[in-house]
């Protein structure tokens, strides 16, 4: 099954997967304390807008994972002091779903003292508190559902995203956290 982008998210523990039918030739790097998904050198040139973003960012005290621009505003409001629901709510609705073939969603989940994952598709904003492991997909998946998720630290999350049993994995992170401190980890697939 084919679900696109996807993001789990806990209390503790999150994981972001690039998958892509379209757009292949992408990886995640590290940049400081933000990872950022870019096409690697050998991908041809495109004007698509929506390939290349920050997917994990801090924001106040938590930590933000994302598929596409809203991370940025959502980091933003969380360190003006929003709580997490109204950051993701904010950030969510001020950029709405993209505006590609797809009518693609944008998915985003927040980590820390409280965890929340969300959506805005074209028809709908969903914003939820979770207490356990949560997926949201931008396709197939696309209201937040429990998740079996066994990982307890940053490095297996993005692995077990990666090989999670759904088409074209690209790349993955995986984010943990300890009270305030967050660990942050990267899986490629090239
Ligand atoms: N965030 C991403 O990495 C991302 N990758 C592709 N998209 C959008 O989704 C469309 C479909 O891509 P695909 O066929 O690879 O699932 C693309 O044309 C693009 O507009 C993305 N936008 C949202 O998920």
């Amino acid at each position: 099954m084919y679900i696109g982008r996807f993001i789990v998210v806990g209390p503790e523990i999150a994981a972001y997967r690039v998958s892509s039918r379209s757009f292949p030739n992408r990886e995640i790097v590290e940049r400081g304390d933000t990872l950022t998904v870019r096409p690697t050198a050998e991908a041809p040139e495109s004007d698509n807008p929506y390939i290349s973003y920050n997917c994990v960012k801090p924001g106040g005290d938590s930590m933000v994972v994302g598929n596409g621009s809203h991370v940025d505003p959502i980091a933003e409001k969380l360190d003006l002091g929003y709580p997490p629901r109204d950051a993701l709510v904010s950030g969510l609705f001020a950029l709405d779903y993209e505006k590609d073939d797809y009518d693609t969603p944008r998915i985003a989940g927040v980590v820390g003292e409280e965890a929340y994952i969300g959506i805005v598709r074209r028809d709908a904003l969903l914003v939820r508190s979770v207490t356990e492991p949560t997926l949201v997909a931008t396709y197939e998946k696309d209201a937040p559902e429990s998740y079996d998720f066994a990982a307890t630290d940053a490095e297996t999350a993005a692995e077990a995203v990666y090989e999670a049993d759904f088409e074209h994995a690209v790349a993955a992170a995986g984010v943990s956290r300890s009270g305030d401190e967050f660990e942050r980890a990267v899986h490629n697939g090239n």
